[in-house]
């Protein structure tokens, strides 16, 4: 399975309309070289504009919606488009991933269960998801998570539960903690013995600097692939039958003896 992590950079001086197009053209550019494209958490605000989150937020099927449907059909991909602040008909607003097959239509949403910012930002702003997604691609079986997931393991042991055997992570993250992206990124794949495709933004904006370092690390846990700190497209070429192979000849998975129901032993 060939991937494309594009991570795009969120700067203050590009408008979110210039950027929406300018992310549509680079999803297109992937015409024939991908099956799956991933983008960065909010990528049309930007993970920290705070102050944004409110004035752009979106229905569901709203412009962000449109242009990323049209351009994964336009590439013929399988796109996880990153994520909206998407605005419920009921008012609150969610952090939400969208998934579009390869003829355009919504394959999955996901709205970001564990917000980010203690008592502040999208933590106050956002309402949390509830409900674990996952998607079926041609070749494997997909969890969707988005940023500050990445530190809560159990989520992602619930998406293995589904049958999840490759996790995608979309993220916003800042530089400055960059070292617990690839180690929790790592620490994933290992324990859950899956791929972890995980792309972030470059870029600075509301005065936080992002981490870029997209990964793609392999269920025995070595990264196949990781991008600079600056916009680029990380493409890896991935045997998502490397998962099963793994799990067959170290078990550990079948070792679980917590949070099964019933329990094994
Ligand atoms: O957990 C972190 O360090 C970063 C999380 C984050 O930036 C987010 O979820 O938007």
């Amino acid at each position: 399975m060939r991937a494309s992590l594009i991570q795009i950079a969120v700067n203050e001086d590009e408008s979110v309309n210039s950027r929406r197009d300018r992310v549509s053209s680079l999803v297109r550019d992937q015409a024939g070289s991908a099956d799956l494209v991933v983008l960065p958490e909010l990528w049309p605000t930007g993970a920290f504009a705070y102050e944004l989150f409110a004035s752009e937020a979106e229905p569901l099927e709203g412009p962000t919606f449109e242009a990323m449907s049209k351009a994964a059909r336009d590439a013929g991909v399988w796109l996880h488009a990153g994520s909206i602040p998407e605005r419920d008909p009921d008012g609150p607003l969610y952090n939400t991933a969208l998934v579009f097959s390869p003829d355009g239509e919504l394959a999955a949403a996901y709205r970001k269960i564990h917000r980010f910012g203690f008592d502040k930002g999208e933590a106050v702003l956002m309402s949390a998801g509830r409900e674990l997604v996952t998607v079926r691609l041609p070749e494997t079986v997909a969890g969707v998570t988005t940023c500050y997931d990445l530190r809560f393991p159990e989520l992602y042991r619930g998406l293995v539960g589904l049958g999840a055997e490759t996790l995608i992570v979309s993220a916003g993250w800042p530089e400055r903690r960059r070292a617990h992206w690839t180690l929790l990124a790592q620490a994933r794949a290992v324990e859950n013995q899956a791929f972890v495709l995980a792309c972030g933004s470059a870029g600075t904006h509301a005065g936080v600097p992002q981490a870029g370092h997209s990964v793609v690390v392999d269920p025995w846990g070595e990264v196949l692939g990781e991008a600079g700190a600056g916009e680029e497209v990380l493409r890896v070429e991935f045997d998502p039958g490397r998962v099963g192979e793994t799990r067959e000849q170290f078990p550990a998975l079948k070792d679980r003896l917590l949070g099964l129901d019933p329990p094994r032993r």
